[in-house]
């Protein structure tokens, strides 16, 4: 199997910021669902941040701990995802009379996901324990009441019945409720889709300058998860804007300037729901030449389920998730560093990996369907073979996930309450 070069960490390294970029980029960020075919627009909040001087508001209504003059704080945030919870600390630094920056993350992931506690809600309790646990470690003890706890679920919880993810959230916010941290009656929740995509396209374009530098690209998201997927970018064309189906186009206001985003999640076509689906209709099927029927199935899984907007083609795009887990799983790039790879690389792969079980079998008995998935799955979202993706699981030390961009608005959203005339 060709080997790629990793040009992705040299491209990361030149794009990445020193972990002390200055979160007071993200000062008042405000989201509004825009609808093309609606000239009003729909205003709900997501993504947060402000300007530098309400970020240092901000700093002074979430008391930390001053170090050598400079003050420092936290926030929690869990990703419940489908597959398993996460969860992530992030550390801030505010010198004094300057704007706050992103000094640490700490990250440790769980499996399986809440989700498989639908039946079982006493047991879920223990997985967020041992996570808190993490975060009353990290984090000095005087700062605990302070810092912000929060946990938002993805596509697990989005799949179940209503009343079973109620009732795990609900326990969760009774263990959340007798930690010694800063609760609220909103810290769980299920995200929508859209707060997902844009939430992980604020994180990445963040950690990797895209926002800090004006006139600068910014670059694309792609994350595959096990119950979802999302696909994020910026068009520069209009004819992007006007081919997009209602539903698809998001705007992030941000710095007095409003970027209409091309956002949208796929719910029920994450890694794992796909398995689902494919196998649902395969019997019997011969050990040899799987890549055909494979791709007879993932074709009909995908069919007329996935939007193609054409400007992917000239956007940079960062992906991970399974991404990054699949690709590094046959080595197509560092499972350490990540790398980049063209989208035909996932074909290429899946043709060689279904050839071959027999004789050398991979790693996971599914690879050959989820290779197969994956190299579909982006050419139905418009890629082509030749378009290079860049593979990140961090950058700069920090998690590429929606966590971060989700903490900021958090806290963002704190401030508003504490301070509702700023
Ligand atoms: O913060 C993270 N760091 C590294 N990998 C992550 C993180 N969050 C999710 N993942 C990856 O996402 C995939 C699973 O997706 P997840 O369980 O979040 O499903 P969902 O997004 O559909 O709910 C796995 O490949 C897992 O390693
Ligand atoms: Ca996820």
């Amino acid at each position: 199997m060709r080997k790629i070069p990793n040009h992705g960490n040299l491209r990361v390294a030149r794009v990445a910021y020193p972990l002390g970029l200055c979160v007071g980029l993200f000062i008042y960020v405000a989201y509004i669902k825009w609808h093309r075919a609606s000239a009003t627009q729909a205003f709900f909040s997501i993504a947060g941040a402000a300007s530098g001087m309400q970020w240092g508001q901000q700093a002074h209504s979430l008391p930390g701990t001053p170090m050598r003059g400079h003050e420092v704080f936290y926030g929690i945030m869990f990703d419940a995802g489908s597959t398993g919870t996460r969860v992530h600390i992030f550390q801030f630094t505010q010198p004094p009379g300057e704007t706050p920056s992103l000094t640490h993350e700490t990250f440790k992931a769980l499996k399986p996901g809440l989700s498989a506690y639908a039946d079982d809600v006493e047991k879920s309790a223990q997985g967020i324990q041992e996570l808190l646990d993490v975060a009353k470690q990290d984090i000095p003890s005087d700062l605990w009441k302070a810092t912000p706890l929060v946990l938002k679920a993805t596509a697990g919880l989005r799949l179940l019945p209503g009343e079973k993810a109620q009732k795990l959230l609900q326990k969760v916010k009774e263990v959340f409720k007798a930690s010694p941290f800063l609760v609220g009656d909103d810290c769980v929740s299920i995200m929508n889709g859209t707060d997902e995509g844009v939430s992980a396209w604020i994180t990445v374009n963040f950690l990797t300058g895209s926002l800090k530098t004006p006139g600068r690209s910014s670059v694309g998201m792609l994350d595959l998860g096990g119950g979802s997927t999302q696909i994020t970018f910026l068009p520069q064309v209009e004819g992007t804007l006007e081919a997009s189906p209602p539903g698809y186009l998001t705007a992030l206001r941000m710095f007095n300037r409003t970027y209409k985003l091309y956002s949208y999640s796929y719910l029920g076509l994450g890694l794992m729901s796909a398995r689902l689906a494919i196998l649902g209709g395969v019997e019997g099927q011969p050990v040899a030449s799987l890549h055909e029927p494979c791709a007879n199935r993932v074709a009909e899984v995908l069919r007329n389920k996935v939007h193609r907007a054409e400007e992917v083609l000239q956007v940079d795009f960062y992906a991970f998730s399974y991404y990054y887990d699949l690709a590094a799983s046959i080595g197509l790039i560092d499972t350490e560093k990540g790398g980049s790879l063209v989208v035909g690389d996932f074909e290429m792969a899946a043709k060689y990996v279904c050839r071959t079980l027999e004789t050398r079998p991979p790693r996971s008995p599914f690879a050959c369907m989820d290779l197969t998935y994956v190299g579909m799955l982006l050419q139905e979202l418009g890629f082509p073979r030749d378009k290079v993706l860049q593979l990140t699981r961090k950058i700069d030390n920090v998690e590429t996930s929606w966590a971060l961009g989700a903490i900021f608005h958090y806290i963002d959203s704190l401030n508003r309450q504490q301070s509702p005339s700023s």
